[in-house]
């Protein structure tokens, strides 16, 4: 079972305004609300890949009680702790480029994260456990940390998809794998990285500090991965960029859809990249037979040129 947890979901808001501009009422060409928040997203590409996994996480108020029943609807299983006040609305606006604006989440307390603990007792050395995203406030920085501590207890493999404190407090626990952005990993090294080495490095500082496997998404560049023994880069397929929200998770969802059919590093690694770029082809999230079909297009290299 690989378990996902989201501390801080979202209702994500998508808003197409093509002729935005500030300081005027614009109005939307589209919208849409979706449910969001990293291992929400991650779950539920899991399940399009016709993968075990539970989504876990704190929810909140009107939004909360649609992202639930939304999730149902999509036919994940679910484990919810309730808290006070509302799950946060982020808005996705689509106006040429992307940008987005992340609300603040509700405010968790001691007791909420206990709860949340409790449910992920159950672990065992098949399971993975996912830990993505921001933290709402008043949940502890270390949270991680300790949750990576609880898998390892249990031969669980975790992985981090989070930045900042958080995850420099979850690398001392030696996830299994994390996923920055360069922006993330960047943030991380604490300087601004310029060219494919640059990231290298920095990758590999993160495994100095305690990752197992480091998984870098660079968008339209691909990805890379870095542990002690390799160094692979990847080249994406060629494609149109529909949306980009949601790409980096999917990429987790397909790097342990291929570690759940037992394949090497390397094939987990071009499914990663497939389903990440499946993703960003389509209006929402990728479908299997189109993470089927790029993944036979993805190009993975080693660091010494020999291609795959
Ligand atoms: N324009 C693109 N063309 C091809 N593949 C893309 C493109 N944009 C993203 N991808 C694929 O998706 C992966 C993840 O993209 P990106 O680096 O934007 O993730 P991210 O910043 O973590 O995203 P998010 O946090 O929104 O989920 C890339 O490594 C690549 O495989
Ligand atoms: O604010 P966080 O927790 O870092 O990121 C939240 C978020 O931007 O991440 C997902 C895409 O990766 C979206 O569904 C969601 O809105």
């Amino acid at each position: 079972m690989i378990y996902t947890v989201t501390l801080n979901p979202s209702a994500d808001y998508f808003m197409d305004v093509p002729d935005f501009e500030t300081g005027r009422t614009n109005r939307a060409a589209e919208t849409q609300v979706v449910p969001g928040g990293k291992g929400i997203n991650v779950s539920r590409v899991l399940t399009r890949l016709e993968v075990k996994t539970k989504a876990i996480g704190f929810l909140a108020g009107f939004t909360g009680t649609f992202i639930e029943n939304t999730l149902k609807e999509e036919n994940l299983d679910t484990s919810f702790v309730y808290t006070e006040g509302m799950t946060r609305i982020n808005v996705k606006l689509k106006a040429g480029s992307e940008t987005e604006i992340n609300g603040t989440g509700c405010r968790i307390t001691d007791r909420d994260q206990e709860e949340l603990f409790g449910k992920l007792g159950e672990l065992n050395g098949n399971d993975y456990l996912v830990l993505a995203g921001s933290l709402p406030d008043g949940a502890d920085k270390g949270i991680y940390r300790k949750a990576v501590e609880l898998a390892n207890r249990s031969k669980t493999k975790a992985i981090v998809d989070t930045v900042g404190l958080p995850l420099t407090e979850a690398l001392k626990a030696g996830p299994y794998l994390i996923k920055p952005n360069e922006a993330e990993l960047s943030d991380f090294a604490g300087r601004e990285l310029s060219g494919l080495d640059d990231v290298r490095k920095a990758a590999e500082s993160a495994v100095q500090a305690g990752a197992e496997n480091v998984l870098v998404s660079l968008g339209s560049r691909g990805a890379l991965l870095v542990n002690r023994n390799h160094v692979l880069s990847a080249r994406p397929p060629e494609g149109t960029l529909v949306n980009s929200v949601g790409a980096g998770d999917s990429m987790v969802a397909g790097f342990l859809y291929g570690e759940t059919l037992g394949l090497p590093l390397k094939d987990c690694f071009a499914y990663s990249v497939a389903s990440g770029s499946a993703t960003a082809f389509s209006q929402g999230f990728c479908h299997k037979e189109q993470v089927e079909t790029l993944v036979k297009r993805v190009i993975v290299k080693h660091e010494s040129g020999e291609e795959e």
